[in-house]
């Protein structure tokens, strides 16, 4: 049974006092140091902070990809913390999306095979139709049939990005989307996320790029694993001045 709890509905996913703790004793490390912070529906939110500030491992936790050690992580008004583990498998196939840094597709599996991947390890069946029409909306209806080794760079991010929106997720976690990328690949990606936040789509996205950060609608900054800053509307030199001023 999945606890519902109140909270705000325009709230995407919304983190009350999580923490996150790695190691023990005088070695533990608290990666997420009791944060509360909500990420808005609609809305592209960019997670910035020095290298080691906790940014990867909050993307995590409010993914659902990590347990957190206190605290609750509530996706609409699901509660992720009081899901057993087969509900949050079910739920992080249906409701939430995930980019990686390093693409992480399915080498034998052409790209349509891969965009295909989420809803058939849901159970369902694909339609071909959708598959072609969500590998449209990134740019590569022709490159259904090619393997991700016979793809450049971005075009394998951008079918990382159909792959994570098939299922058409609450959310789309992307952690360091353009960080293996030339910057016109790069921006050939920051330009989708644009165009799917503007249509809608809440996306949390980790970077370390004040370009990439400045597409978004708004930037929070950590700090040894905390919230010290939220700017919005600013542009990557602010961005990149606010950054240096942490590190
Ligand atoms: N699995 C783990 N085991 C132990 N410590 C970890 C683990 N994952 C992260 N940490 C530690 O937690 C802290 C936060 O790490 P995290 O990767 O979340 O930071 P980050 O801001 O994403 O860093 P970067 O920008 O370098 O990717 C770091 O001190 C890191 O060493």
């Amino acid at each position: 049974m999945t606890t519902t709890t109140m909270t705000r509905a325009d709230a995407a996913v919304t983190l009350r006092a999580i923490s996150r703790v790695f190691g023990r004793g005088n070695a533990a490390v608290r990666a997420v140091d009791n944060v509360t912070l909500e990420f808005p529906r609609r809305a592209w939110t960019a997670v910035m902070g020095p290298s080691g500030s906790g940014k990867s491992t909050l993307l995590h936790c409010a993914a659902g990809l990590e347990n957190v050690d206190s605290g609750q992580v509530l996706l609409g008004d699901t509660d992720l913390t009081a899901a057993r583990d087969r509900e949050l498998t079910a739920l992080r196939r249906t409701r939430i999306g995930f980019v990686f840094q390093s693409f992480n597709l399915i080498g034998s599996m052409t790209a349509a095979q891969n965009v295909a991947l989420p809803l058939r390890l849901a159970g369902q069946r694909p339609s071909t139709a959708l598959v072609r029409d969500t590998l449209a909306a990134v740019g590569l209806a022709d490159r259904a049939r090619h393997r991700p080794r016979a793809l450049s760079g971005g075009q394998q991010q951008r079918v990382a990005i159909a792959r994570a929106m098939v299922t058409a997720p609450d959310v789309l976690f992307a952690d360091e989307p353009t960080g293996a990328l030339d910057s016109s690949a790069a921006a050939v990606v920051l330009d989708l996320l644009r165009v799917m936040a503007s249509g809608g789509q809440s996306i949390v996205m980790v970077t370390h790029d004040p370009l990439a950060a400045a597409r978004a609608d708004a930037v929070v900054f950590l700090r040894d694993g905390r919230v010290v800053d939220r700017l919005a509307g600013a542009d990557a030199r602010e961005i990149a001045n606010r950054l240096a001023s942490l590190t």
